[in-house]
Order: structure tokens, then C-alpha cells, then sequence
């Protein structure tokens, strides 16, 4: 049985105990009449039935007898009610159960000829009738009615519906209980075939009764008191349970209705026989007693006791009231089922009221009074038959052998469209199961992006800046190698600068580098011609607009020609992009508008997404925004260097119209911005620096402070300031080509000094929480802070000479830092950065940078290259002529080498070219870009950024600030 079988019987189950129900024995009682022969003999009916439920005895000469006079029961039937009576009233209830599954039984007992034949007889044949009424009407159900008839004599049993007299064996089933085995079972087809069935018994009966008369002499009653053995008439009926279970279920119902006609109840003493009579005698009172016995000790149990036994074990074992002894004869172990079992039973007590028959008749009436305390738990039985088991195993043979003949490829070619629901099932999940990781995988990716965003922004900045430092580099090395890789760090198309540079003349730095001094150079080399300065990328005006603004950097980048200038080409492409939009004041409104937040309020609009997003924005801030600002800021620095710009021109910037209004532009430093670009007369820096001649302002010479150990690596990049006699501060003869190169190494410097910055705070962040974008006011005060700012002024300065710093990086941190308490955090590291270096070249020692060592001679080599390539592109960019305007803006007298010295010494301590100047704007940039590259680096220490109260004032500074020098 498969395991749809098991599911049913464990269906059958749950019904079979939701329709069990507890319910005592049905006792009846009926009393025949007085038979003829009984009135002849003058026999006195002593007993009456005074109600349905209640027999009296009604004895007067037995007055003081100790027996009760009244009986009670379930239904008492007198001597006038017919069969048909008894039957209908009372045993057709129970006798019709078993069409329901329902196992049931009908008793007779009684002593002999109280009448026991003569009312199962009838009950039989009644019940066997409305069996079949109830088949016809029920023709939606497939019945099976056997019939089966049995005779216990002698403890033997034997089939009445066979001649062979060979006794039956009892079997005990697991499952069925009791069977007697090799019975007869005749299908029982109407009632007629019952009537041929019951005759064949009878005769059977007959002939054993001859039989018996034949051994046992003459004794005919005797016969009679033998001949009506237990004989059972099993009546089975199996019906389908669809209507129980399902049309689906082909499990059936099986119940059996009995119909045991006891034999005489009389005691064996009675039968007043010997021999073999004694022993028949012997053998039915031991059926009757056990019967009894079975009885009476059942009425004192209740039925969760000898229910909890199992069929053998209730037979064998002593319960809680005693040993239930249904083994003790084939009566009571044949019914067992039907005493305390599982069936509804009645039993008919039939009495003969004769007063000669009264003791047999008190016995009868004393175990019906027993009998009527004994309680049965019937239910419904619902069992798969053989039938429908062989059906259903049959059916699963036919499946399996199905399957084995069509094996795997039957799936996928007779069940298309569930193998096609299957496959769409599995893409479905399996698509969502890539979104899921896809998510997962973007979100990671942003993570990390910007976690090495973050962590590792300077750090590029650094490995950039190391390019330039290659420990190859010599002194021979082209210049244009260390622009490029110096602009990569941040200028834009910073590659495809450094290849155009590459396939230049190299020879010209060098040529320039030995030339020495461009300031003799200046006025009377002009090298680039007009149409080449129209052409050339730095050159300013309409062309710019003609440049097609929607360029991306990179694509500037890399659709610019590999042409020197192409640097300028691409700086000014930029700046187109902002001319086209906003004309020239756009370049400023770009980067400087009142309206916009330097620090990148335009990056909070501009998220990038994700974790990212909320990471680089959480603070208002994103560092790729911050990477454009920067560009944006250099391209409008680059601009003011531009010779061509129409001074006139209101949208046009320039630095000054003449040497006085120079003085009176003044790019007021805003704390913000900290720079003061240019400054007047009005700056007293640039007063200072007059005074001095070749002297930065505040240049005094002091001593510096400690450096922090954790700073020794970010400082080592500053190297390439390489000590240089020609290049001293007060040289003025020293070449100022090598000042571009410079410079644009120094933007590495000017990262690893953003990186001490970034140490500094770090080590800091414990005592200051937030430096904040405006340190003015979020640095801590140091005492008497304007001496203490002149002190440490001096003291850089003197480093810077001594370890050779760029120009770039010198004017940067110049124009930086004019005094301000938040400058303190600055000058300290500039410092301490500057010690180490000085340090580490005193003993000869090399600083390491990103793996790349730094020697002293490499570092006076950058220097130089620096001053060359700035010499250079200044000549070759403009003409005198455009030097001139670029002088008049800048408030330079081109006759007067004094101011354009002092205005270099404004910009580079050691400078004094014209071409410093000019180079100043692209400083100027970078100086903001690393204003910039501050706030993010801050931003990055997880400082307080919300919202950064200068921001708006600096921006509005450096506009006005730029503006005046228009
Ligand atoms: N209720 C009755 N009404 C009329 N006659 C009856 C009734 N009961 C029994 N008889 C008659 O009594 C006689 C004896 O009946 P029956 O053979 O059925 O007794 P019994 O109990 O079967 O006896 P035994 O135990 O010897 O078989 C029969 O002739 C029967 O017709």
C-alpha cells in the first residue's frame, strides 16, 4: 500500500474514533406465551410485563421469597408483541448499523424453548430484509452482503453451510480480531437467498442432531437442549465509504451483524444426562457460564479498562476488575468483539412464564441485569478492503511500470507546458537572486570606492606626486616628465599635458635651464608669435569661446594635440566651458559664485548614490565634486594669467590696469580663503616684501618647533625642494623655467602637506574636535599669536632654503597664511615637516616616499626643472607684447625690473621674473585647490562640517577678491 493507502487508513482512523460512541448493551426482554402444552399441563403464568421497561413477578404462594419481584430493561416485550415488534422497536436500530460500518450483534439468550429460535429466526430474517431495502436504495453504493452460518457444539465448531463437519479453527487477526478460519461465506444475492441459506442450515443442524441421537441413544429433547449450540449467523456487509471519504476513495466499509442463537441456558444438571450427554452438557453450560462470566465481570468494567487491552492481551491478561476469560470457551472468544467491543449489541432475554420454569427464568432475568451494565464502543469501521487494496496496488504497479518504460525524456516531451512553468519559475528566481547580488555587489563596490576614496584621496595625491619623484629621474630629465606627472595630480588632462610635453623640444629647457635667467629673456625673446599665442590654449578671449563647453575634461584631455602648449589648450578649454555658459564672469561665478557653496553645494545636488552617496555627501560634501571645484578654481586662476584678456572687456579679468591700481587691487585674504593674492600696497606683507626687496614678507628667521614623528613620511616628499645656490631667495638671477616644473611638482608637495595636515588633525582630533573649514575661528588660540606667527614664518622660510622647497609650494603656503590664529595648525606642520626633511638630509639620509627615494640632489634637480619649465612656457606663450598687458594688469612695469622682482619675491622668495608672475595665477589656482583639497581633507577627519559657517564668506571673498582685479 502506498502512501496514499497509508493516508486513508490514517483518514479512517480519525473517523472511526470521531464516530466511536460509548453505549451500554440493548436488553430485551420478551416473554412468550404459554405454550399449548404448557396451558394443558395447567402451567401458571407467574410473570406479566407491567410496562415496556419493567416484568413483575406475580407469585403470591412465593410471598418472602428474597428474589426481587420486578425487573427492568431496556424494553420488555410481552407474549402478544410479534417479532416483527420486537424487531422493529428495538433490534432493527442496531441491526442496521452495519450498513453504516457499524459492527452489531443480536443475542438470544434464553433457557430452552423459552423461544430463542422462534425470535432469531425472525429477527434474521427482518433485518436481512431491510438490508436489502436499504441496498436498493441506496444504489450509489456497491454492497457485498456474505453470509456464513456456524454451530459450536461440543466446543467444536462447526460450518452449517457445508457437510463437511470438519471443525473450524479460530484465528486471531491483528487487525479483524477473531476469524474462524475456512468458513463458508456465501454472497448473499436477496431475501430469498437468505430463506434457501437458513434451510440449508437448519438441515445441517438436523443431521448433526441425528448424528448426535444416533450416538447418544434415544434422548430426543436432550437433542434439543444439545441441538441448539451457539450458532452464529455472521452477516458481513462491505460498502464503498465515498460517501464518507470521496468519490476519489475506493476504500470501503466492513461490518458484520450477528445473529447467535444461544443454546438452552438450563444447567447442566438439568439435562440430566450421562456419558455423553453429560459431556455436551457439560460443554454448552461451559460456553453459557464463561458467557456469564464474561458478562458479568465486563459490567464492572468500564470501557477505557478493557479497551486499552489488545485483542490477545484482554483475553489473557487480568485487568484492573479481574482476568476477562473470553478464551475460556469459542463462544465468548468468538464474541468477544461483541461484549465490551467494538459493536452495538442487543440481547433477547426470552423467558417462559410458566411458574414450573420460573428458576431457569430468574437466571435469565439475572443475566440480563448484568448484561445491560456491560458497555461497547462501537465505531465505524473503515477499512480498505482486499478489493480496493488490490485495485490500489494494481493502479501503482501500472504507474511505476508506466514510469520504467518511460523513463526521464517522457517529462520533458509529454509535459511541456509543466516543464516550461518549471523553467520559468527557476529563471524567475534565479533573476531575482542576480538582482539580489548585483545589489549586493554595486553596494559593496560603493563602499569601497569610497572607503578608498576617503582613506586613500591624499594618498593618490601622494603616489602621483611620487611619479615625479622617480629615483631615475636625473638631472638631465626632461621637465615636461615632471610637469606631467606633477599636473596629474590635479590639474586637468594632466596625461595628455604630459604627453604633449613629452614630444616637445626638449632641448629647449635645457637650452632655457642654461640660459639661467629669463628675465633677460623676458624683454627680449619672444618667442611665440601672436597667431600662436591666438592658437595657444592660454590664450584668452573669443577663442576660448569657440571651444566646445560640453567637453568633458577627459575628453579635452584626450582629444587635445600632443603639442606643448597643449597644456594651455586644455586649461583654457576648460575655462570655455565656463566662458560659454557664463562668459568670462561665469569663470569667476563657477567658482566663485556668492550663490554657490565653495565647499560644494552643488555636490549635495549632485549625489553620487548609494552608501556612496550618503557617505561622501553626509556632510555636504563629495570629493569628486571637490576634484571638479578645484579644476574649476584653477581653470579661473588660469585665466587671470591669460595676456590676451581684454582688460577692457567688463567680463574680462585682469590682475591690474597699472602698477597703482595693482596696489590698490588687493585680493583682500579672506579667512577662508587665507589668500591674499597680489596684495597692494594696502597688504602689509607686500609692504613688507618692498621693504625687504628679495625677502618674503614676514621672512624672519626663527627657529621651528619639533617635528611629530608621524610625520616623517608625508614630509619626505618635499625633497624636491633641493638646495640650490643659484635658486636662493635672494638670488634674483635664478632660472625661473624651472619654476613651472616646480610648481607643478610642488603640487605633490602641496599633497604631502595635506597629508600632514591630515596627521595633524588626526593627532589633534582627541584636544579639537572640529578645526573646521574656517579655523579662524575653530582654532585653538595661541597666545600672543602674532609673534608667535612671524617666528614660525621665519623659521620656514629659512627650511625652505635649506631643503630646497619648490616655488610653487613656497608661494602656496605664502599667500596661504598671513597670520591667522587658524593658521597656527598649518605653520606647525609646515614646520615640523620641514625639520624632519632638513634632518634627514643633514645626515645624508635619503627620505622615502611611496617606495620612491628622495635624495638632496634629486631634490635640487626638481627645483631647477621647475624654475626651466616655467621660463619656458612663458616664453613660448607670450609675445611681449602680451607680457606687456599681462605686466599692466599685473601692476609690473615692464621697464622696471624692480617691481617685477618684487612682485616675484611676493610670489616666490627667491623669484623675480616676470614669468613668476604669470605663473602665480596657475599658484593662485592651485592655492585653491588646496584650500579646497583642506576642507576635504578636514571633511575626512570626520571634523565638523555642517554647514561650514566661512563657506559662504569666503566665497563671496575670493569673488570680490578676483573681481577687483579686473
Ligand atoms: N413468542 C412466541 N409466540 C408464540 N410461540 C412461540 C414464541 N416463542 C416460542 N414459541 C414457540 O415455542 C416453541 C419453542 O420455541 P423455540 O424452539 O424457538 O425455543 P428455543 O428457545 O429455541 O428452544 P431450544 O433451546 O430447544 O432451541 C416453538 O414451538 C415456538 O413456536
Amino acid at each position: 500500500m502506498g502512501a496514499a493507502g497509508g493516508e486513508e487508513l490514517m483518514k479512517m482512523d480519525k473517523m472511526q474514533m470521531a464516530s466511536a460512541r460509548e453505549e451500554k448493551i440493548l436488553v430485551l426482554v420478551r416473554l412468550r406465551p404459554l405454550s399449548d402444552k404448557e396451558i394443558l399441563a395447567d402451567e401458571v403464568a407467574d410473570w406479566e410485563c407491567i410496562n415496556d421497561t419493567t416484568i413483575l413477578y406475580r407469585n403470591t404462594l412465593r410471598e418472602g421469597s428474597t428474589f426481587p419481584s420486578a425487573y427492568a430493561f431496556d424494553r420488555v416485550f410481552r407474549g402478544d408483541c410479534s417479532t416483527k415488534q420486537v424487531y422493529e422497536d428495538e433490534a432493527k436500530e442496531i441491526v442496521l448499523s452495519v450498513v453504516s460500518g457499524i459492527n452489531s450483534s443480536i443475542f438470544a439468550y434464553g433457557q430452552t424453548s423459552s423461544g430463542k429460535t422462534y425470535t432469531m429466526t425472525g429477527i434474521t430474517e427482518y433485518a436481512v430484509k431491510d438490508i436489502f431495502d436499504y441496498i436498493h436504495r441506496h444504489e450509489e453504493r456497491a454492497f457485498v452482503l456474505k453470509f456464513s452460518a456456524m454451530e459450536i457444539y461440543n466446543e467444536a465448531i462447526r460450518d452449517l453451510l457445508t457437510t463437511d463437519n470438519t471443525p473450524l479453527r479460530l484465528l486471531d487477526d491483528p487487525e479483524k480480531g477473531v476469524i474462524v478460519e475456512k468458513v463458508t461465506e456465501e454472497t448473499l444475492k436477496d431475501w430469498n437467498h437468505l430463506q434457501e441459506l437458513l434451510s440449508v442450515c437448519e438441515a445441517q443442524r438436523r443431521i448433526g442432531e441425528t448424528l448426535l441421537n444416533e450416538k447418544s441413544s434415544r434422548s430426543h429433547q436432550i437433542i434439543r437442549l444439545v441441538c441448539p449450540l451457539p450458532c452464529s449467523v455472521f452477516l458481513t456487509i462491505e460498502s464503498s465509504a465515498r460517501e464518507f471519504l470521496g468519490k476519489e476513495n475506493s476504500t470501503t466499509l466492513a461490518a458484520s451483524v450477528n445473529f447467535i442463537d444461544l443454546a438452552g441456558s438450563e444447567r447442566a444438571s438439568q439435562s440430566l444426562s450421562t456419558g455423553t450427554r453429560l459431556k455436551e452438557g457439560c460443554h454448552i453450560n461451559r460456553s453459557l457460564l464463561t458467557l456469564s462470566t464474561v458478562i458479568r465481570k465486563l459490567r464492572l468494567v468500564k470501557y477505557e479498562d478493557y479497551n486499552n487491552y489488545e485483542f490477545g492481551d484482554i483475553m489473557r491478561s487480568k485487568g484492573r476488575h479481574g482476568h476477562i476469560n473470553y478464551r475460556d470457551s469459542k463462544l465468548t472468544r468468538m464474541l468477544q468483539p461483541c461484549l465490551g467491543g467494538n459493536a452495538r449489541t442487543a440481547i433477547i432475554c426470552t423467558l417462559s412464564p410458566a411458574r414450573s420454569h420460573v428458576e431457569q427464568t430468574r437466571n435469565t432475568l439475572l443475566f440480563a441485569c448484568c448484561a445491560k451494565e456491560v458497555t461497547t464502543k462501537a465505531q465505524v469501521n473503515v477499512v480498505m478492503s482486499d478489493k480496493a487494496l488490490v485495485k490500489h496496488l494494481q493502479k501503482e504497479l501500472a504507474r511505476l511500470e508506466s514510469e520504467l518504460r518511460t523513463p526521464a525524456p517522457t517529462y520533458s516531451t509529454c509535459d511541456y507546458p509543466t516543464l516550461l512553468r518549471k523553467k520559468e519559475l527557476q529563471i524567475q528566481k534565479m533573476e531575482k537572486e542576480i538582482r539580489e547580488l548585483t545589489k549586493q555587489r554595486d553596494l559593496a563596490q560603493f563602499r569601497v570606492e569610497d572607503l578608498l576614496r576617503m582613506v586613500g584621496h591624499g594618498q593618490d595625491s601622494r603616489q602621483e606626486a611620487g611619479s615625479n619623484h622617480h629615483p631615475d629621474h636625473q638631472a638631465g630629465d626632461t621637465w615636461e616628465d615632471e610637469y606631467s606627472v606633477s599636473e596629474s595630480s590635479g590639474v586637468t588632462n594632466t596625461q595628455h599635458m604630459g604627453a604633449g610635453v613629452r614630444k616637445s623640444n626638449n632641448t629647449n629647457y635645457y637650452d632655457t635651464e642654461s640660459g639661467s635667467d629669463d628675465l633677460y629673456h623676458q624683454d627680449n625673446i619672444e618667442e611665440p608669435s601672436v597667431s600662436d599665442c591666438t592658437s595657444s590654449p592660454l590664450s584668452f578671449g573669443k577663442k576660448f569661446v569657440k571651444s566646445h563647453p560640453s567637453k568633458s575634461l577627459e575628453e579635452n584631455g584626450a582629444g587635445v594635440a600632443e603639442d606643448p602648449d597643449e597644456y594651455c589648450k586644455e586649461v583654457q578649454c576648460i575655462e570655455m566651458d565656463e566662458s560659454v555658459s557664463n562668459g568670462n564672469e561665469g569663470m569667476l561665478a563657477l567658482t566663485m559664485n556668492e550663490d554657490e557653496d565653495v565647499t560644494g553645494q552643488e555636490m549635495i545636488s549632485n549625489p553620487i548614490n548609494g552608501d556612496r552617496e550618503e557617505s561622501q555627501t553626509r556632510n555636504g560634501f563629495t570629493y569628486g565634486a571637490l576634484e571638479q571645484r578645484f579644476n574649476n578654481v584653477q581653470k579661473t586662476i588660469n585665466s587671470l594669467a591669460d595676456p590676451y584678456h581684454d582688460p577692457d572687456e567688463p567680463s574680462s579679468l585682469s590682475l591690474a590696469g597699472d602698477m597703482s591700481s595693482t596696489r590698490s587691487l588687493s585680493l583682500t585674504r579672506s579667512r577662508s580663503c587665507r589668500a591674499n593674492i597680489m596684495a597692494g600696497s594696502s597688504s602689509p606683507c607686500f609692504d613688507k616684501t618692498e621693504q625687504t626687496d628679495c625677502t618674503p614678507p614676514n621672512g624672519l628667521e626663527t627657529n621651528f618647533p619639533g617635528r611629530p614623528e608621524g610625520f616623517q613620511r608625508k614630509f619626505s616628499l618635499f625633497n624636491n625642494g633641493t638646495k640650490n645656490a643659484s635658486l636662493s631667495r635672494n638670488d634674483s638671477q635664478s632660472s625661473i623655467d624651472s619654476v613651472r616644473t616646480s610648481a607643478d611638482e610642488d603640487i605633490t608637495s602641496i599633497h604631502t602637506f595635506v597629508d600632514g595636515l591630515k596627521k595633524m588633525a588626526k593627532t589633534q582630533e582627541t584636544g579639537v574636535k572640529d578645526v573646521g573649514l574656517d579655523p579662524m575661528h575653530e582654532a585653538p588660540e595661541t597666545p600672543n599669536w602674532p609673534l608667535e606667527f612671524e617666528r614660525q614664518q621665519r623659521a620656514i622660510l629659512e627650511l625652505w632654503e635649506i631643503c630646497n622647497v619648490s616655488l610653487i609650494h613656497r608661494t602656496y603656503f605664502f599667500l596661504l597664511f598671513k597670520g591667522d590664529p587658524s593658521d597656527s595648525i598649518y605653520m606647525e606642520v609646515e614646520l615640523r615637516r620641514l625639520s624632519f626633511l632638513k634632518e634627514t638630509f643633514s645626515r645624508g639620509n635619503q627620505a622615502v616616499e611611496d617606495g620612491r627615494t628622495l635624495t638632496f640632489a634629486s631634490s635640487v634637480r626638481a627645483l631647477h626643472r621647475e624654475r626651466g619649465m616655467l621660463s619656458k612656457l612663458m616664453r613660448k606663450r607670450f609675445s611681449e607684447e602680451e607680457r606687456k598687458k599681462l605686466y599692466e594688469r599685473w601692476g609690473i612695469v615692464l621697464d622696471s625690473k624692480r617691481r617685477r622682482l618684487q612682485l616675484a619675491n611676493l610670489l616666490w622668495s627667491n623669484a623675480k621674473d616676470t614669468n613668476q608672475v604669470t605663473e602665480s595665477a596657475t599658484i593662485v589656482a592651485k592655492l585653491i585647490r588646496f584650500v579646497e583639497q583642506g576642507h576635504a581633507l578636514k571633511e575626512m577627519f570626520g571634523l565638523s562640517f555642517t554647514p561650514p559657517p566661512s563657506t559662504r564668506r569666503r566665497s563671496l571673498s575670493w569673488k570680490h577678491s578676483m573681481a577687483s582685479l579686473k
